[in-house]
């Protein structure tokens, strides 16, 4: 096998808690064995984030992803857009549109070939908002550049304990009902089947399809949609040859003998997955985004400003998006 392109992680919002994330990720990066990356961002603003964190990191500007195998066992890879001061806490427009350069610049690289994977830092919507970002989140966007429609870009979060998949994503709680149809919840689910076969290694992966109401409906009493929508998109599910089951009740279904039964949970809406997944996994938990020509990963959390600067981040999660990207990626590149 021919060696892997480099890793790209974008910076995320530079006032966050991407930054500092990063480069313990590097300082880390041998002990847990993982491939090399390159960040996409500003060489100042992680150098000066590193130092707060009190962590030796020495970065090198590179100019091209050519360059970083040779560099990255003494020094983080940086490929620097722009020389922002280091503003831990304070996000400001500056600092957003950075954000918004990095993830087109990395996301670009991914796709051409001279990166083999993209691990997005955290960003906050409403700041990116704010600079003309007109997408619900990075998943969209990274869709939104690869041809593929948002609805065919499915959100996965992954830890050691569970996988979870909504259906409807950032979407107000009041309309998850109207949106939920049979051929949203069929397509979706068949998706995440066959990315859990390509990229993650299971072959015939087993999902376990939550109800929208409590009980899964108790037959119509506590709401219709269970029989009336998520029921025949099993169905057709089952129909095409997937191992999916349900709807069941959203309560019991993700308690550890539960979970057994399963390699994904398809759940109906943002919370309804990722409440068990942050509860059980919240520290090694990645967010993936499944269908695209490209892998994505990212960290499960968000820009963490209220915690940014101080080095009590934890670095876990920046590492499992990093080790899933590689392991993807390697997936990928075998014949
Ligand atoms: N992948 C992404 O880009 C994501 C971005 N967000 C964005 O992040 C912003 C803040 O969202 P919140 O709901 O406050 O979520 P958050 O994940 O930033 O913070 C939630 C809580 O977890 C803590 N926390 C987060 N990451 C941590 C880490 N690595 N180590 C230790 N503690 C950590 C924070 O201090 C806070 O108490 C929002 O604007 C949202 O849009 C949220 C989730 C994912
Ligand atoms: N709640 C997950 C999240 O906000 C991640 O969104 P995205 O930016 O990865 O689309």
């Amino acid at each position: 096998m021919t060696a892997l392109a480099p890793l790209a992680l974008t910076i995320g919002d530079p006032a966050g808690v991407g930054p500092e994330l990063a480069a313990a990720a590097w300082a880390l990066s041998d002990a847990e064995a993982l491939l090399p990356f390159f960040v996409v961002g500003s060489a100042r603003v992680v150098e000066e984030a590193a130092r707060r964190r009190g962590i030796t990191v020495p970065v090198c500007a590179v100019k091209t992803t050519d360059e970083v195998a040779d560099r990255f066992a003494d020094a983080l890879p940086v490929l620097d857009l722009d020389d922002l001061p280091y503003t831990p806490g304070q996000p400001d427009d500056a600092g957003a549109l950075l954000a918004l350069n990095a993830l087109a610049t990395a996301t670009g690289l991914v796709r051409s070939g001279a990166a083999s994977a993209l691990v997005t830092g955290p960003i906050a919507k409403s700041r990116l908002a704010r600079v003309g970002f007109d997408f619900p989140g990075q998943t969209e966007f990274v869709a939104d550049v690869c041809g593929i429609t948002p609805e065919h870009a499915v959100m996965m979060l992954a830890g050691p304990s569970l996988r979870v998949v909504p259906i409807t994503v950032h979407v107000s709680l009041r309309s998850v009902p109207d949106l939920l149809t049979v051929e949203l919840i069929r397509s979706r689910a068949a998706i995440a089947a066959a990315a859990l076969a390509r990229d993650f290694g299971i072959a015939a992966p087993r999902l376990a399809v939550a109800g929208l109401n409590p009980h899964a409906g108790e037959d119509g009493r506590m709401g219709t949609e269970d029989g009336a929508i998520v029921a025949p998109a099993v169905a057709a599910l089952r129909e095409a040859g997937i191992d999916a089951f349900g709807p069941l009740p959203p309560d019991t279904m993700f308690h550890a003998e539960a979970r057994e039964r399963y390699d994904a949970a398809i759940c109906m809406y943002h919370d309804q997955a990722l409440i068990p997944m942050k509860a059980l996994d919240f520290d090694e938990g990645v967010n993936v985004t499944l269908g695209l020509p490209i892998i994505r990963t990212s960290p499960d959390h968000g820009t963490a400003f209220a915690i940014a600067g101080t080095g009590t981040a934890r670095v876990g999660p920046t590492i499992a998006a990093i080790r899933m990207a590689g392991e993807c990626a390697k997936r990928r590149a075998m014949p």
